[in-house]
């Protein structure tokens, strides 16, 4: 059995025959020797534990807007790639009601089936096992976040996979899955797979798994970039970005061409002119540092619930808090954009509903533009929003079964547990028993079991989620107690 590395090497070999190449210039195929790594030009396999893991590093300096990767349509995993199977192709023509995304996932469970004989078999081997994403929280880690709206997001995400299952359970009996695979924990894997890796494609909306590109870890979108939530998402990297696409040919100079890739409004698309996906640098780079894509603007709740992780710093990232029937009645603003931002600051549209709220019933048509432009209205009614503001926010943290306080002390026991046990910190753990022994419950564990080491996999894993669990409302919370400083 091959271990990580040599499946690794294999597939980057694989991904090098099949045309994948991270060269400046594109490749002529009658002048390409074959080669052992479609990396090595401009980028690199290194893995970056706090930020995604495994990864993709500069190997040289990069400069924005060059091309760094391009990966042909031959290589990506599609629902029309994997359907050129006939006998496949038959089966999902007869469950029309399934949506693209049901049918991708069968896609993908169908070429795992084919162990070996799956043409993308070296990609498949390296995908990861398991994925911390919310449809796979259990009932604890789930309660862990504490807050309604999120244990309600999860919820959702768990019933709506497995209704998807239930559904596209027929076709994968039709096709003849293996026992393995028709179950709901290899749905969620491929779900999980799909949501966490698929690229947009202009001429299908589930997307297409693109290899060695999906090996790029995320960064949000700043502010001075170009990158929007409809212009690129791991799954909606902008269609039209070939249009804005500088002319990538030997034409140009290499600088003209640089020039005109850093007005590129968008890292990666698929461009229809040369059939292959390109990614290009976002920003310069130097050698050995990360290169990152913006899949997207998320608040940390979408990223976990589509991707398993979250940002400790995430400008995108807000809160949601209760307002009362008088309040939605007061103005017209969509509830999505009322909430707290990551810095404490009420987003624009909640501060101007409020500023309208405050103000006299009989008052408020007259001064209704000045709040919805976002001016204040008066000292009186900002001292009294902020006030409001304040006070809702100080009874949400009350709420809450734990403090902020308790919750940074818990995610440094748990870090703990994960690195190295140690009785130094048997005290912290006093403090945060409850929740600890719950979580030793829920794995069916003795709390003395940690202190050799002896956790199982199993319960590794859940504790991974349990710590994003708990860094989640740790996050909510610092954003409610920065409102109440504010
Ligand atoms: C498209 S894959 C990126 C490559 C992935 N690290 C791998 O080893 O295959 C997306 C996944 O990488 C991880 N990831 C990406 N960006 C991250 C980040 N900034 N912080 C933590 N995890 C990240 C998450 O697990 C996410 O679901």
């Amino acid at each position: 059995m091959e271990g990580d590395e040599e499946k690794l090497e294999t597939f980057l070999k694989w991904a090098a025959n099949i045309g994948i190449s991270d060269s400046p210039r594109p490749l002529q195929s009658s002048t390409q020797s074959p080669s052992s790594s479609c990396l090595g030009r401009s980028l690199s396999i290194a893995q970056f534990p706090d930020a995604g893991g495994r990864g993709l590093a500069a190997a040289r300096d990069l400069r924005r807007g060059e091309v760094i990767l391009r990966v042909p349509r031959a290589a990506l995993l599609t629902r029309e790639s994997v359907l050129e199977d006939q006998k496949l192709a038959v089966s999902v023509c007869k469950y029309p009601h399934l949506s693209s995304t049901q049918v991708l996932t069968v896609c993908l469970l169908a070429e795992v089936g084919k162990g070996r004989g799956s043409r993308w078999h070296p990609y498949l081997m390296q995908l990861p096992r398991t994925y911390d994403t919310l449809a796979n929280f259990n009932l604890f880690e789930i309660q862990a976040l504490q807050v309604d709206d999120a244990i309600w997001a999860s919820e959702k995400a768990i019933s709506k996979h497995q209704s998807d299952w239930k559904e596209a359970l027929i076709l994968m009996q039709e096709v003849g899955l293996k026992p393995q695979l028709l179950t709901f924990r290899s749905w969620l894997w491929a779900s999980a797979t799909i949501s966490s890796r698929t690229l947009h494609t202009p001429w299908d909306d589930a997307g297409c798994l693109c290899p060695v590109g999906d090996f790029f870890n995320y960064a949000a979108p700043e502010e001075e970039s170009f990158c929007s939530e409809d212009e690129m998402h791991m799954v909606g990297v902008s269609s039209n970005c070939s249009s804005l696409r500088a002319e990538i040919n030997t034409e140009k100079s290499n600088d003209e061409q640089l020039d005109c890739n850093s007005q590129r409004l968008t890292d990666g698309g698929y461009e229809e002119d040369i059939a292959a996906y390109c990614f290009y640098a976002r920003r310069n780079y130097k050698k050995g540092e990360q290169v990152l894509l913006c899949y997207g603007s998320y608040s940390n709740l979408e990223l976990l619930e589509h991707y398993g992780f979250l940002l400790k710093s995430n400008p995108s990232d807000r809160a949601f808090i209760q307002l009362d029937m008088s309040i939605r009645s007061s103005h017209s603003w969509p509830n999505d954009s009322l909430y707290i931002q990551q810095d404490g600051k009420p987003s624009f549209a909640l501060l101007s509903a409020l500023r309208l709220w405050a103000t006299a019933p009989n008052l408020r048509r007259e001064v209704g533009h000045l709040a919805y432009s976002g001016s204040l209205l008066s000292t009186e009614n900002e001292v009294s929003v902020m006030k409001w503001l304040s006070k809702k926010c100080q009874g949400l943290l009350e709420t809450l079964p734990t403090s902020m306080e308790e919750d940074g002390l818990l995610l440094d026991v748990i870090d703990k547990m994960q690195n190295h046990w140690s009785p130094a910190f048997g005290v912290q753990m006093l403090a945060c028993e409850g929740e600890l022994n719950d979580f030793f419950l829920a794995n069916g564990l003795q709390k003395g079991d940690v202190a050799g080491f002896q956790l199982t996999t199993k319960a590794m894993r859940s504790m991974q989620r349990w710590r994003l669990a708990v860094e989640w409302r740790f996050r909510q919370e610092n954003k409610s107690c920065n409102l109440v400083l504010y």
